[in-house]
Order: structure tokens, then C-alpha cells, then sequence
């Protein structure tokens, strides 16, 4: 294994396994495995990077950095040479974590300094422009991740909101440098390490921008950012003959199918509001689950009532339902449910001979691939910006783990299609 990465949540971990099987245009990717959790067995020789999928973005600090350590000597027993910290491309975090304390910890372990920090993804809007994130045209304390459940974004300077976790400053490389080509950036990273700076902010708006910023880092032991980051990575290893450039194929997979939404998103929002025009839907009464009144049974009754149609469930809600849902129940409490109540439709699901499955949320996706117990899984071809197919190795599931922020609105039909038929959708 070549590279290693350590996602904070399952659906990052999808999409940057996204980013380096594709590879540029005309070069081919990575050949990658995606394993959810950190595996107890080595990884297959043919692996080329390999993805980390932890459930670390909301978990308490020190959680975060042990879990996050222990996939780094996973990774380095694999004989990985380079490693990547991926975090999701709108910076969610909280004053206290978990991207600087994991950064940081990932970076002494490695003996690294001077490490690029860089969330954009300007495919789906995400752009760094003097340390300040953007969502598309709006600032990211002013789009709808001010409202997020878990992590709510209020800062859109990135490089302030990241000092606040971190013991060490964070640094910034602004776009006149990365402009000014890999040296300049190289340059620029060395006179932060020399400052001791360990994490440092750098500006993107285009891919051009993160693969410069790729090129700048082929010899650093340490990346840290969004999937965009690893745009520039396969390049360095295929063209220096270590990897070949491939494309991993996938011919689908038949049978019953189910969409588990959990993400309270906008764009989830929109896909719900889409897919229920013409398919059978059912919205989750949260009091009701709470009070015990309703739950897997019910739902699992539900998906097998509407086999053929594409079934959705969801438990998203606009960001004053939400509120007012955990100010009664309590933000952890709630999300804790109703993630266990997700793992255990999925986990009932496949006991039923489930074979195609989208789930929408990254902390959804964690909790109902832990759920299934699946290990390793292959990357596909890509779905909507940012979303592969995924399939386990003896090919008994297909599934699609969407962050919650991505996809094109009549994303659960087309993916459900995809995971059937392959890129034919
Ligand atoms: N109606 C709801 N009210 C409050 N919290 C909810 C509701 N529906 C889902 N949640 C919780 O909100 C969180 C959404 O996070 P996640 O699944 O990561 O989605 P996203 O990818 O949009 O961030 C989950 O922990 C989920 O359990
Ligand atoms: O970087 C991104 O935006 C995504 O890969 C991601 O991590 C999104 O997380 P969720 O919205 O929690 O799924």
C-alpha cells in the first residue's frame, strides 16, 4: 500500500476513495479499498491506497486521537508511504475539535510540520480564499451549515476556527503563492514549519489550485483536508512508476433495494422532497420513536410493502423542527437513536436479502455500515460529485453513502439505478 488516509467520517472516506480512484483525466486512479473501521487483517497486495472510514468527526477529543492513531500504525504496518487526514470539505468541527487535536497528534506522530490544511472541493462549491471557507457564493457561517445538528459552522474563517483547537498556530499559504506553482508552495510550507506552525491553512478555488498543492506535497508525510486534496496525489505516485493508473470496474448488483435518509441537509432535503413525486416515502415521526411507539419493526414492514419502488425512509427535518426536537429530547440523545434506530433497520435488512442500499448522512452511514459488519469494500464509478459506488468483494451488496450536502436532487433514483446496472444507470 502506498497511501493511507484517515477519514473522520464514512461518507468522507467514500468520497476521497472517490477522488483517488479517479485520478486526473486521461491517467486513471489508485487502486482502492475503502474499510469501514480499522481492519484486523492486513490489506490485499493490490491495494494501492487505502481508506480509513472512522467515526471520529463527532466523537469526544481524546476518542478521536486514539482512534485516529490507531489507524495510522494499521496504515504504516500496510507500508504506506504518505498519509492523508481527511475532514469534511465545510470544516465541521466545534471549538474544541476534532481537526486540530487529530491534526496535530497525526503530524507529531509522523514527524511532521508545516502540514497543508485545505477543505476546498470547488466541484461542489467549496472554495478557500485567505483562510476563509466558502460555500459556493455564500460564506460558510452564512449557508445552511450555520444550522448543522451536530457541528454548526458560525465562523468562516477557518484559520481562526482551527487555532481554537489547536495547541500549536496554524498558518495560512494564500493563493498568490499557490499560484505562483508547487516551489513557491513548498517554500512557503518550510517557513511555516520553521515557525512551528503544524497545521497550515492553504487557499484553493480551482483544481489546478489542489494540484499544485499535490505536486507541492509529494514527499511530505502528511496531508490534511477535504477529498479535493488527494486530486493531485495518484499523479505523483503513477507518474513516478509506483502505481499503475486503473480503473476498478463494476457490473452491478440485482435485488431488493432501500434509501435510509438521516441527513437534515438541504440538498438531502431537496432529494427527499424529489424522490417522494414518485415513489413511496415515510417520515419518521420522532416522538413516536422516542416514545417506543414505533421503530425497526415498523419501518423494515414498510420497505417490504413497497419492494420494487424504490422505498425511502427518512428522519430529516428542517433546522427549526430539529431545534425544537432536540431542545426536547437533547441533541445527542436524539441523534444517538435515531442513528441505532438506522443501524438496526439496516442490520434487519440484510437479514432479509437486502442488495442495494443508499444512505444519506455521514454519522447515518457510519452507524448502518457498522451495522453491517462489511470490512473492505471496492470503489465504483462515481454517482453524483463526490459519491462512488461502493460493493463488498463477493459482490453480496451494493451501496452508496452519501454526505449529506451532495448529490443533484433526483440523486436516490439515479443511484439505485447505478448500483443495478453499473456507470449504465
Ligand atoms: N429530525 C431530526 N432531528 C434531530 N436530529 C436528527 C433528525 N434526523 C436526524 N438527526 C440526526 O442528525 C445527524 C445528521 O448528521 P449526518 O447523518 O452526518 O448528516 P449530514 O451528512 O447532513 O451531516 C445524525 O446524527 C442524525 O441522527
Ligand atoms: O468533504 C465533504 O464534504 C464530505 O466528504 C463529507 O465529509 C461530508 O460529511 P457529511 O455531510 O456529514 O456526510
Amino acid at each position: 500500500m502506498l497511501l493511507g488516509v484517515i477519514a473522520d467520517d464514512f461518507t468522507g472516506a467514500s468520497d476521497i476513495a472517490n477522488t483517488l480512484a479517479k485520478g486526473l483525466p486521461g491517467e486513471g486512479g489508485l487502486a482502492v479499498t475503502q474499510y469501514l473501521g480499522i481492519p484486523k487483517s492486513p490489506a490485499a497486495a493490490s491495494v494501492e491506497a487505502g481508506v480509513i472510514s472512522l467515526k471520529t468527526r463527532s466523537a469526544p477529543v481524546e476518542e478521536a486521537v486514539a482512534q485516529s492513531l490507531a489507524a495510522l500504525e494499521w496504515l504504516r504496518a500496510q507500508g504506506c508511504e504518505q498519509f492523508v487526514f481527511k475532514y469534511c470539505s465545510t470544516f465541521d468541527s466545534t471549538p474544541e475539535g476534532n481537526i486540530g487535536p487529530v491534526g496535530e497528534a497525526l503530524a507529531q506522530a509522523l514527524g511532521a510540520k508545516g502540514v497543508i490544511a485545505c477543505p476546498a472541493f470547488p466541484t461542489v462549491g467549496r472554495t478557500v480564499h485567505q483562510g476563509y471557507l466558502f460555500v459556493h457564493d455564500q460564506l460558510l457561517s452564512e449557508s445552511s451549515m450555520r444550522h448543522h445538528p451536530l457541528t454548526p459552522m458560525t465562523d468562516a474563517n477557518i484559520r481562526r476556527w482551527l487555532g481554537l483547537q489547536t495547541k500549536t498556530p496554524v498558518g495560512l499559504v494564500a493563493t498568490s503563492t499557490v499560484r505562483s506553482g508547487a516551489a513557491s508552495v513548498r517554500k512557503a510550507l518550510d517557513e511555516a514549519a520553521a515557525d512551528a506552525q503544524t497545521l497550515v491553512i492553504c487557499d484553493a478555488s480551482v483544481d489546478e489550485d489542489l494540484v499544485t498543492l499535490g505536486t507541492a506535497a509529494a514527499a511530505a508525510p502528511l496531508l490534511t483536508g477535504g477529498s479535493g486534496i488527494a486530486i493531485g496525489l495518484p499523479s505523483n505516485f503513477i507518474r513516478s512508476g509506483r502505481a499503475k493508473g486503473s480503473l476498478t470496474p463494476f457490473t452491478g448488483v440485482e435485488g431488493p433495494a432501500a434509501i435510509l435518509a438521516g441527513s437534515c441537509s438541504s440538498a438531502t432535503r431537496r432529494q427527499i422532497s424529489t424522490h417522494a413525486q414518485n415513489h413511496p416515502v415515510l417520515a419518521l415521526d420522532i416522538d413516536a420513536i422516542m416514545a417506543g411507539s414505533f421503530g425497526a419493526q415498523e419501518i423494515v414492514e414498510f420497505v417490504e410493502r413497497h419492494a420494487g419502488q424504490a422505498p425511502l425512509v427518512y428522519s430529516s427535518d428542517d433546522p427549526a423542527e430539529v431545534e425544537l426536537l432536540q431542545t426536547r429530547y437533547g441533541r445527542e440523545k436524539l441523534a444517538h437513536r435515531l442513528d441505532g434506530l438506522f443501524a438496526d433497520v439496516a442490520r434487519a435488512l440484510l437479514a432479509k436479502g437486502i442488495r442495494r442500499l443508499v444512505v444519506a448522512g455521514g454519522e447515518t452511514s457510519g452507524a448502518v455500515a457498522q451495522a453491517l459488519d462489511l470490512e473492505a469494500l471496492t470503489i465504483g464509478p462515481e454517482i453524483d460529485p463526490g459519491v462512488p459506488i461502493l460493493a463488498e468483494a463477493d459482490g453480496r451488496i451494493a451501496l452508496a453513502l452519501k454526505s449529506g450536502n451532495f448529490g443533484a436532487p433526483d440523486f436516490f433514483e439515479k443511484a439505485l439505478k447505478m448500483l443495478q446496472n453499473g456507470a449504465e444507470h
